[in-house]
């Protein structure tokens, strides 16, 4: 009779005739397997900041008497509240008023705006379904451009807004893709079972706790091959059971030797690579690079991918600041979506922010989502998703659903989101069957609030704990190679530094003078005084400024919802710039010119002066553009006649060529390099392939000063901070750990009570440490347990 009752349920009559029943015996049947996950998961998870990175440096600080966060929290947190509370993403971390991180009313009025609450959304119904899509055209590639060809590629108004201008650009035209098919909801694969053990029992890295000194060898020798190892659940003195990533199935893909060569990674080539004698490398030289460097993952990093693409696990994975997690986001992108290249709609690449998303060429999770602010009820999101095929579509086609800076997803969002792709896909599983790919780091910056609550994180949502398969941690820091500052970034992490640390950290308020003249960047909590100092820099130098202006494009035609989507774009809509400004690159253009690369404008050039200089330099044996600007280049030339020519020859090329950026950068190896710079892209891009908007500009920015929330994610070699304004948990130590090392890296202002870790975060990580104990290491072999 019961078994009966059920069937009728679940058929399909059952769902037409009595849909909310049906709703409601879905959730229920998630709530049941949910609260089985939830008890399951007492026992959950993984972790990878073992007792070396925690206990000394709790108890240190505990030993000397420092200020612990617990201390000082009330008063922060209800500060920092009451400023999340007012504010919208983007501005989060960037208050208005130039004395004080605290909002006006009529600022906070005005911010608290739900529209802009949670930042960047799509409203779908501003998108036109008929935009035009334009044919290919004149593909003709740039030879001189320090652009790779992909780069120039350009889309919908932009061809116009190109065709109109003088530019010499290549006129490309993306490949438009067509509106997505609906289709019958999918469910994650059956020969892929949800696995709902936790785990963490992650290799410690054979550099910093093996031996302190990486090897001196060209190659680093990596785990051997151990093919298709059988699961192997393993129970610790705490009962946990936790199941070894080493025992994990790999495919065949990553199950070959990894091998990672000194010379292969970015971090460490620098010290080999030659001056760049040549100083410039066009799309015609031979020897030039293109495209981003060449990173090889790491073993922990390359079995993070098998779990996610050929395992098809859903993932968070997390790991200290400068441990990889963005490089191999990147990867895991590339891989699934080669996976998926016939329909590439089925990996959706997401991010908490705006800015997130942009540097991911994704949307953020509310413009995925299609449900606005989402602060409404489930029901009501799952019928407004419903009226617009575009958003519905992309719940049924979606396999994989990308997450990146997770740590500002609010839990009750997160929540939200899962229960409607439940009803939505009529899928019972956790998120519908769709497979999750999470990733950030808690201890950077937070969520940001609704108005009148405290922000949850998603790792206290349900769906945390039922969603997902494993919680994996990167524990090799590439960032930074000096282990001692590995360690007082650890400490700064946890909020919780020792006396010896807090003296090293004061020790770094001196001056350093660089000898190439080149500044730090400095970061600051707000956008007020960021651009009060790059105003004043620019300032000082007598030079005519030169604007380059965007070109924005996209399917959403209407201006003012496009240039919110990207207001978030780390190029922006006007970049200002003069002879001597110091810059900084956004992108990666090859293996040595990276995102974060310092440099110095010497000039302003078109196409012609550019390869004349070239062709001079050649004929006099000599390498181009070695003056400190270009305005010395005629009156160098031996030949009066000569220079007479060039002169005239530039005044042509000069009224009616386009003049790109000519940048001098310092490279990290102290070397120089001198490139033309020239547009980049950056996309808004939904699943489907479908750009939502697009913006093509310069890929610099002033170097002087950025963000602190700008600066997150960012590699920088030189920077200064001054933390006498830092207002919320995270920051410092976002701030802080975005120096590749001590030596380039100027603190003001430090103080332990500026170090303030989320306790709610410190709890996650420790809970996660506790469970599961220590893996314990023995040489390059990763043992499985038993755990402490
Ligand atoms: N496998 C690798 N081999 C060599 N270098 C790497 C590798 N993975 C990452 N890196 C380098 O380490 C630096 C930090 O990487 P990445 O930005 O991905 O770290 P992250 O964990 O995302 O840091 P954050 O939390 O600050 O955003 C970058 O310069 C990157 O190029
Ligand atoms: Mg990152």
């Amino acid at each position: 009779m019961f078994s009966c009752l059920s069937l009728l349920k679940y058929s399909r009559s059952f769902r037409c005739y009595f849909p909310r029943m049906f709703q409601r015996a879905q959730q229920k049947n998630t709530l049941a397997y949910s609260q089985a996950k939830g008890n399951a998961n007492v026992n959950r998870d993984i972790h990878n900041y073992s007792s070396d990175t925690f206990q000394p440096a709790v108890q240190a600080s505990e030993a000397v008497n420092l200020p612990s966060p617990q201390t000082t929290a009330p008063l922060k947190r209800e500060f920092s509240n009451t400023i999340l509370q007012n504010l919208d993403e983007n501005d989060a971390f960037e208050s208005s008023d130039p004395a004080l991180p605290i909002f006006s009313p009529t600022d906070v009025q005005e911010r608290n705006t739900p529209d802009t609450l949670h930042g960047v959304y799509i409203d779908e119904n501003d998108i036109d379904d008929d935009f035009a899509v334009e044919s290919e055209i004149n593909q003709r590639a740039i030879p001189w451009s320090s652009s790779p060809v992909e780069h120039t590629r350009l889309t919908g108004s932009m061809i116009a807004n190109a065709n109109r201008s003088t530019s010499t650009l290549p006129r490309l035209v993306e490949e438009a893709s067509g509106s997505p098919t609906t289709q019958r909801p999918l469910a994650r694969s059956q020969k892929n079972p949800i696995k709902r053990s936790r785990t963490l029992p992650w290799a410690l890295d054979p550099f910093r706790y093996g031996d302190p000194t990486p090897p001196k060898e060209e190659s680093i020798k990596m785990e051997p091959e151990k093919g298709y190892a059988k699961s192997e659940f393993q129970k610790s003195s705490t009962g946990v059971r936790s199941i070894s990533l080493d025992s994990m199935p790999k495919s065949s893909t990553v199950a070959r030797n990894g091998r990672i060569t000194k010379k292969a990674s970015v971090s460490t080539t620098a010290s080999k690579i030659p001056v760049d004698s040549s100083l410039f490398r066009t799309a015609s030289d031979p020897n030039r690079k293109r495209s981003v460097p060449s990173i090889f993952l790491s073993d922990e990093q390359k079995r993070i991918l098998d779990m996610v693409v050929e395992q098809q696990h859903s993932i968070f994975f997390t790991g200290s600041a400068g441990t990889g997690k963005s490089v191999l986001l990147r990867k895991i992108i590339e891989a699934l979506k080669n996976k998926h290249r016939k329909q590439t709609d089925r990996v959706a690449v997401t991010a908490s922010t705006g800015l997130a998303a942009c540097n991911i060429g994704g949307v953020t999770l509310h413009s995925f989502a299609g449900a606005g602010l989402a602060r409404e009820s489930v029901d009501f999101l799952v019928s407004k998703i419903k009226k617009n095929k575009k958003s519905m579509t992309r719940w049924l086609r979606t396999k994989v659903l990308i997450i990146d800076e997770v740590s500002m997803v609010d839990a009750d969002l997160m929540d939200k989101l899962e229960e409607v792709a439940r009803v939505i896909r009529k899928d019972a599983r956790p998120f519908g069957g769709i497979q999750l790919v999470l990733t950030g780091d808690f201890f950077q910056l937070p969520p940001v609030p609704d108005s009148g609550k405290e922000a949850k994180f998603s790792f206290e949502s349900n769906t945390w704990k039922t969603a997902l398969d494993y919680t994996i941690g990167l524990t090799h820091v590439f960032r930074q190679k000096d282990e001692e500052f590995v360690g007082m970034l650890n400490e700064l992490r946890l909020g919780r530094l020792s006396e010896n640390s807090v003296r090293k950290f004061r020790y770094l308020s001196r001056e350093i003078n660089y000898a190439d003249g080149l500044l730090p960047t400095e970061l600051f909590p707000t956008r007020h005084e960021v651009e009060r100092s790059n105003g004043m820099r620019m300032q000082q130098i007598h030079q005519d400024p030169l604007t380059f202006t965007a070109i924005d494009s996209g399917t959403v035609r209407d201006k003012e919802f496009r240039d919110k989507l990207l207001q978030n774009c780390m190029a922006p809509a006007n970049l200002v710039l003069k002879i001597n400004a110091q810059v900084m690159l956004i992108k990666n253009i090859d293996d040595q010119l990276v995102n974060g690369s310092l440099g110095k404008v010497i000039g302003f050039i078109d196409e012609e002066t550019y390869q004349m200089e070239k062709k001079d330099a050649e004929m006099q044996g000599r390498n181009p553009f070695e003056y400190d600007t270009l305005d010395v280049l005629p009156y160098d030339l031996p030949d009066v006649k000569q220079k007479k020519h060039k002169l005239l020859a530039m005044k042509k090329a000069s009224s009616i060529s386009t003049k790109w950026p000519l940048v001098r950068f310092k490279l990290a190896n102290g070397g120089e390099r001198t490139i033309v710079v020239q547009r980049e892209t950056w996309n808004i891009e939904l699943p489907n392939g479908e750009i939502q908007a697009s913006r093509s500009q310069i890929p610099l920015i002033l170097a002087y000063a950025i963000s602190i929330h700008k600066a997150q994610g960012q590699t920088l070699d030189r920077v200064k901070v001054d933390l006498g304004r830092v207002f919320e948990k995270g920051q410092a130590y976002v701030a802080l750990s975005r120096a590749t090392s001590q030596k380039g890296l100027q603190i003001l202002n430090f103080s332990p009570s500026k170090v303030m870790a989320h306790p709610k975060v410190v709890q996650f990580y420790k809970q996660l440490d506790s469970v599961n104990g220590i893996p314990i290491r023995n040489e390059n072999k990763v043992k499985t347990g038993p755990f402490k």
